[in-house]
């Protein structure tokens, strides 16, 4: 299409230009091209197949040899010819003009659109870093988002738990509308109960405020039991001095009755041989006397017959002489024998006399004996006395002192020195851990003297190398009953490569005295599982074991060898801990126990398992953290009520350095492991400690896994073991100072797990 001549761009149909041309004709039925009306084609265009018509039309006249009209027709279509030439030549300027025109457009425009790229690339990078941002936002959303999904997730559970709850509460709310009713008909006769009611409220707030006065009176009572208390830890104090005093006078007592026993024996003895000396002389005399008596008989017979011969006639002088020499004779043995008799006497009484005397320091003896016997019974009762007091003041201590700790929320630290051993070298002479011995510190100090320094410490308990394995074990059997109470309780033994922390968990196998905290917890808590039946609680235990071991999970009781570590699975062993505080480690063999033979069972498989090392330090060094986790499910259905306890039990790997342990190649990695677990821990105590607002639980499998122990509301127990070898003494102070900070470190107050609704089958890990 093409515009009019003087510019202006009307539009104008093919047909209407055709139209023109052919003087208003359509072409189709004009046979000869259209006259042009008007001279000029001022006006006038022309259309491509208007112009082919007008050069392809054919010149036809009716008469053929009519030149005139042909002449004429010529004429016109010469015109019509013309007109379009200039029509065409006008139209070409058109053109060119338009075309200049466009070329200018054209050139604008591609500097606009220059302009423009420009602009659009400038954008583009400034889009492309908001891009970049938006994605970065997104991810973080995308983060959010998963983790408001958990949440959401874990709040439809809730919210479905809550419908339910919702859905019997309806169903109580129907049955009470029910009860109601009945309440209401029986409300008019409770009315007039409410009468009397009324008056027993009267006195029953009578009996309130005399409850309250009753109740301040007990807070004034408390608090002067708590002055008791204080009182009778003085007391305790004072107690243990008498204590001692008496036990040194009962010891003077007991060496002055060994003392005058041994004299009494001897004068006993003397005594003796004094009786039997005199019974020889009595003897001797009786025979004397007998003699004499034998004799006089005699004596007199011969007088007798003297007589009797004196008085016969016949009788010569001769026989009489002999007679009278034979009675002077028997005068003689007489009169000798009486004088034996006489001096035997002599001998008898003064043997008598040292009798008596004998006698009478005997029943002396005997007399102070018995005074000294009543005396030393005096001091035995009050000896017995004394230690029952000190055994009630250091029970009560010990209940105060547990309420405190549970108060203050304080993890404990008990701290064991080990025996000497025949490994720890020649010195055996020097000492360098010693106990003070005075009030405060009795039973709760220990001193390290390092380089001619004294380092003193004080933890809840100190055991000497004295200390067995069952006096150890009653400082936590209380603990241990707690998880039965449903709290959750964390044991752990740390100390030095051969400090002792096995042998303080597990004990020496075989040796029953030698039993460690593990099986007799075990042990403890079945006993006492078995007296809780009476009263209508019955329990499930489940027990798990795993080690970590180069920052590596190990499930101990797992069948599958295979399986046993989560190298190729990350997913396995995943640690994950619940809004409750519960831990559950994805994967871990769960075993349900019914006694504790079943669980030593299982303690020797996992020991089977474990990894066990050497270095230079000990032959059977253990190079992992092995954690033993018992969880306690209890239900009383008479109480409607549901406990959940776990009990931790964990001997750490050995806390020493890397230099001392002289360790290289895979033992060398291990050691790093450890020191990157146990320093994690450090980090977290003492970011705990410091009251931190980010705590690093997640540097290590280790002290993630005992999150909820350490910054939860479990009841944690430390046991510090400690060498007392001279040449540990540095290793000894590092452990003993990271004891106290661990003491001194706050976590939250307890909290037990009771409920009324029923849990989970599979139980958590702490
Ligand atoms: N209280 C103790 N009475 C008697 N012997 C003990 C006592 N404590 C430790 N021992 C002995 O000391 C040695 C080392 O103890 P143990 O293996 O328990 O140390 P450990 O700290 O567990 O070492 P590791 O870190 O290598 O596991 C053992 O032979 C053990 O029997």
């Amino acid at each position: 299409m093409v515009g009019t001549a003087n510019g202006s761009r009307t539009p104008v149909t093919p047909r209407q230009a055709f139209s023109v041309v052919n003087g208003g004709q359509d072409p189709g039925t004009r046979s000869g091209p259209g006259s042009i009306a008007g001279s000029d084609c001022g006006g006038i265009e022309f259309t491509r197949e208007e112009v082919e018509a007008l050069l392809n039309m054919k010149i036809r006249t009716k008469d053929k040899f009519n030149l005139k009209e042909k002449c004429e027709i010529m004429m016109e279509y010469i015109k019509k010819l013309r007109m379009c030439v200039r029509w065409f030549q006008e139209f070409e300027g058109e053109l060119s003009l338009e075309h200049e025109k466009l070329k200018k457009m054209f050139e604008s425009a591609e500097k606009k659109s220059n302009d423009m790229e420009m602009l659009m690339n400038a954008k583009e990078e400034e889009l492309n870093s908001i891009i970049m941002e938006l994605q970065t936002n997104y991810a973080t959303l995308q983060e959010k988002f998963t983790k408001e999904e958990t949440d959401k997730l874990a709040a439809i559970q809730t919210l479905m738990t809550e419908k339910d709850a919702r859905l019997s509460a309806e169903r109580s709310q129907a049955s009470l509308t029910e009860d109601l009713e009945k309440a209401l008909r029986e409300s008019s006769s409770a009315n007039q109960k409410i009468i009397s009611l009324n008056d027993m409220y009267k006195r029953l707030q009578e009996y309130n405020t005399s409850l309250q006065q009753y109740n301040s009176k007990l807070q004034t009572e408390l608090n002067q039991t708590s002055e008791t208390l204080k009182n009778v830890e003085r007391e305790k104090a004072a107690l243990t001095e008498n204590l001692s005093n008496l036990r040194g006078y009962h010891d003077a007592q007991q060496e002055q009755l060994t003392n005058t026993k041994a004299s009494l024996e001897e004068t006993m003895k003397l005594k003796d041989g004094l009786v039997t000396e005199v019974g020889c002389l009595r003897g001797d005399l009786q025979q004397v006397r007998d003699d004499r008596d034998r004799q006089l008989a005699l004596v007199q017979d011969l007088t007798a017959e003297v007589l009797q011969y004196k008085e016969c006639t016949g009788k010569s002088a001769a026989e009489l002489g002999t007679l009278t020499s034979r009675s002077v004779e028997l005068e003689a043995t007489c009169t000798l024998q009486s004088e034996t008799i006489r001096r035997l006497q002599e001998e008898l009484a003064t043997a008598q006399k040292s009798l008596e005397i004998s006698d009478l320091s005997s029943v002396e003896t005997r007399i102070g004996y018995e005074e000294q016997k009543k005396v030393n019974s005096e001091l035995q009762i009050r000896l017995v006395e004394a230690e029952s007091k000190v055994i009630e003041g250091e029970a009560l201590r010990k209940k105060m002192h547990n309420t405190i700790l549970e108060l203050k929320g304080n993890i404990r630290v008990f701290c064991r020195v080990r025996p000497f051993l025949s490994d720890d070298g020649i010195d055996s002479v020097t000492k360098t851990i010693s106990f003070p011995t005075t009030t405060e510190a009795l039973g709760r100090g220990i001193e390290v003297v390092q380089q001619g320094q004294t380092h003193p410490f004080m933890f809840d308990k100190v055991f000497t190398p004295q200390s067995s394995q069952e006096e150890v074990f009653v400082e936590i059997s209380q603990l241990v009953q707690s998880a039965l109470d449903g709290y959750k309780v964390c044991i752990f033994a740390y100390g030095q490569t051969g400090s002792g922390k096995t042998h303080t968990m597990m004990g020496t196998p075989g040796s029953y005295d030698d039993k460690g905290l593990i099986p007799r917890s075990l042990e403890q808590i079945f006993d006492a599982r078995e007296k809780l039946k009476e009263q209508g609680w019955k329990y499930e235990m489940q027990v798990s074991m795993l080690e970590i071991y180069n920052e590596t999970i190990r499930d101990l009781l797992s069948s599958n060898k295979s399986c046993s570590t989560d190298s190729g699975n990350k997913q396995q062993y995943a640690i994950k801990h619940d809004s409750n505080g519960n831990t559950n480690v994805a994967d871990l063999t769960i075993v349900d126990v019914r006694s504790s033979k079943e669980v030593a069972f299982l303690l020797n498989r996992a020991a089977q398992s474990r990894s066990v090392g050497k270095t230079q330090m000990n032959e059977q060094s253990s190079r992992s953290h092995f954690v033993f986790t018992l969880r306690i499910s209890g239900v009383n259905e008479t109480m409607e009520q549901h406990v959940q306890g776990v009990l931790n039990l964990i001997d750490l790997a050995g806390s020493e350095r890397l230099s001392k342990s002289g360790s290289t190649g895979d033992r060398l990695k291990e050691t790093q492991a450890i020191n990157k677990s146990l320093s994690s821990l450090t980090d977290v105590i003492f970011a705990l400690a410091k009251k931190e607002e980010h705590i690093p639980y997640r540097n290590s499998k280790l002290t993630y896994l005992l999150q909820p122990c350490l910054g939860g509301d479990s009841k944690t127990l430390m046991v510090v073991n400690v060498s007392p070898a001279p040449s540990s003494v540095n290793e000894s102070l590092c452990s003993l100072r990271f004891a106290a900070r661990v003491n001194a470190c706050e976590i939250s107050i307890p909290r037990r797990q009771t409920s009324m609704r029923y849990l989970e089958p599979r139980l958590s890990y702490g």
